[in-house]
């Protein structure tokens, strides 16, 4: 009997903290590619840049609450389980042997994530364990630098039918229904001046950081 492969996205960030742009992207990126689950998850120390404001485990615990009970998404804390950097390519091995060759491994990333992607750790090996969604941000132009360029080579491919042919190795760009201008940065920068965050973010997670005051001034 043929039965189809399983389609497993892998959403990993800094997510500090996990705000509206993550989840909507999450739910819409699982829709268009048809993916049984989609891990979110949090990477402790983050390789390209400096050490996030708040702890793992409280931004796991933020992603835990914004997901809530939204289907095929799951708060994977596979990361927190594992010492130095946060490399993708290390979480992608995890995930091959959990859901076996014939899967098809997704690793959707934002277009501002991807325009770093020629100095991540061991990045060819990534495309022989995962195929690479790239999604649009808004604020982010979609053409790709020279550097990119090669990396990418032949890799492209125009739909999701088309990504899905084989386990890994292909790359599609998305740009999905709902893009939203929102970014940690920005919530983190109104928090320090103590401005609303509201409708930015989940209203759970709104609360827990309000509650303790995370991201605050502490001056
Ligand atoms: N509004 C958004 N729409 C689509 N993708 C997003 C959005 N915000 C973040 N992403 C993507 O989600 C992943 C994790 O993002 P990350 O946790 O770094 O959030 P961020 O908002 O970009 O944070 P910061 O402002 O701290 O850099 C990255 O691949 C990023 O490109
Ligand atoms: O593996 C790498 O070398 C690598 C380099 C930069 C970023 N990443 C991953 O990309 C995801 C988004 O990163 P960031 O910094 O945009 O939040 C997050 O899961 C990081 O661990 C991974």
């Amino acid at each position: 009997m043929n039965s189809t492969p399983t389609r497993i996205g892998m959403l990993g960030g800094t997510f500090d903290p996990v705000h509206l742009g993550h989840l909507r992207s999450a739910i819409e990126v699982r829709e268009a590619l048809k993916l049984d689950r989609l891990h979110m998850i949090p990477a402790p120390q983050p390789p390209l840049r400096g050490t996030p404001q708040v702890s793992p485990v409280q931004r796991l615990e933020l992603l835990t609450l914004g997901i809530g009970d939204t289907p095929g998404v799951v708060a994977d804390d596979r990361e927190l389980r594992r010492e130095g950097p946060s490399y993708s390519v290390d979480t992608l091995v995890e995930l091959r042997q959990a859901y076996g060759d014939s899967a098809r491994l997704v690793m959707i990333i934002g277009f501002d994530a991807f325009l770093r992607l020629a100095k991540w750790h061991n990045v060819n090996q990534i495309f022989s364990l995962a195929h690479l969604v790239v999604i649009a941000r808004p604020g982010y132009s979609t053409s790709w630098p020279d550097a990119l360029r090669e990396l990418v080579g032949d890799r492209e491919v125009d739909s999701v039918d088309e990504l899905m042919l084989c386990p890994n190795g292909n790359i599609l760009t998305l740009a999905l229904p709902s893009m939203m201008a929102i970014s940690a940065t920005y919530i983190r920068e109104r928090l320090q001046q103590g401005k609303s965050v509201r409708y930015l973010l989940p209203e759970a997670v709104e609360e827990v950081i309000l509650q303790h005051g995370l991201y605050h001034s502490h001056e």
